[in-house]
């Protein structure tokens, strides 16, 4: 059997940085050689020799890890949120001066998540309306949820491509925030519930029927196959992959 492949895990105390160390640990082909949380020395994660760093952080201090990962060589699985256009192209322009290091940025690592955003970039042409609702945990720092903005793109992407037009919608008169975000003209709703883990549904509308789908993550485990599948996988895809799709073959 080859050596194990060295990971390091910054975020290592939070909700997902627990279950992703312990998936790590479980894991015979990876060694977990390095936790790193807020106001650890960040520099021990290549002090350990890792060679794939995992990030569940937070969306204000992702960017630095990510050049930090670039700037040592190792390759990265980031499952913080909060990417947008423009944060994603900066992480490309680093990569350019590191072209062998591979950087994996998915806004969720669930596959049955990754399967509905797929269901409804797929519906999304055949239904005049497409609105999104994720419900998560009171604690999550981002709302709409990285999942939520994704799934948003891609039903928007699917009805440009499809030359619809505008989502039908009468409302002139509204409070703040009761139409929801308006992600690339979708609108996403989000909700913060108590003893929630995380939720989305996607709701299609034509004349005479609708269309929900809904993926329902009920515990975190549910988001570590995929995490694990991107720590194996990284090392082959140098430059940036967004979603997990890519790999999954979707
Ligand atoms: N892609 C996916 O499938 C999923 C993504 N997520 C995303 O992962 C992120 C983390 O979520 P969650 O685990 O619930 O959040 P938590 O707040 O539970 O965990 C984040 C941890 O990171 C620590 N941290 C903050 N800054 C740094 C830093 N500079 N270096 C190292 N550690 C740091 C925090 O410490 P402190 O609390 O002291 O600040 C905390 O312990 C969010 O963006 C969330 O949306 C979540 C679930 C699934
Ligand atoms: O913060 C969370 O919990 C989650 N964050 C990700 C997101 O913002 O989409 C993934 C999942 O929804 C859980």
């Amino acid at each position: 059997m080859s050596e194990p492949i060295r990971v390091g895990v910054l975020g290592a105390r939070g909700r997902m940085g627990q279950q992703a160390c312990r998936a790590v640990d479980a894991a015979d082909d990876l060694e977990l050689v390095a936790m790193v949380d807020a106001g650890d020395w960040l520099f021990s994660v290549a002090d350990a020799g890792s060679q794939v760093l995992v990030d569940f952080t937070h969306p204000d201090v992702v960017m630095d890890n990510i050049r930090f990962a670039i700037d040592q060589g190792i390759h990265a699985v980031v499952g913080t949120t909060g990417f947008t256009a423009e944060r994603l192209d900066t992480v490309r322009t680093w990569l350019a001066d590191a072209p062998q290091v591979g950087v994996l940025v998915a806004p969720n690592f669930g596959i049955g998540a990754v399967l509905s955003m797929r269901f409804a970039q797929l519906a999304a042409r055949f239904y005049d309306t497409a609105e999104v609702i994720e419900l998560h945990h009171p604690h999550k720092a981002d709302a709409p949820s990285g999942t939520a903005v994704r799934t948003a793109e891609l039903i928007a992407a699917a009805r440009r491509e499809a030359g619809m037009g505008a989502v039908p919608d009468a409302t002139t008169q509204a409070r703040d925030g009761a139409r929801g975000a308006d992600v690339d003209g979708v609108h996403v709703h989000a909700l913060r519930v108590a003893g929630m883990v995380a939720h989305q549904e996607v709701v299609l509308g034509a004349e005479g029927e609708t269309l929900t789908i809904r993926h329902d993550s009920l515990d975190r485990v549910s988001f570590m196959p995929g995490v694990l599948l991107g720590v194996r996988e990284i090392a082959r895809r140098p430059g940036l992959t967004v979603g997990l799709e890519a790999l999954l073959d979707l």
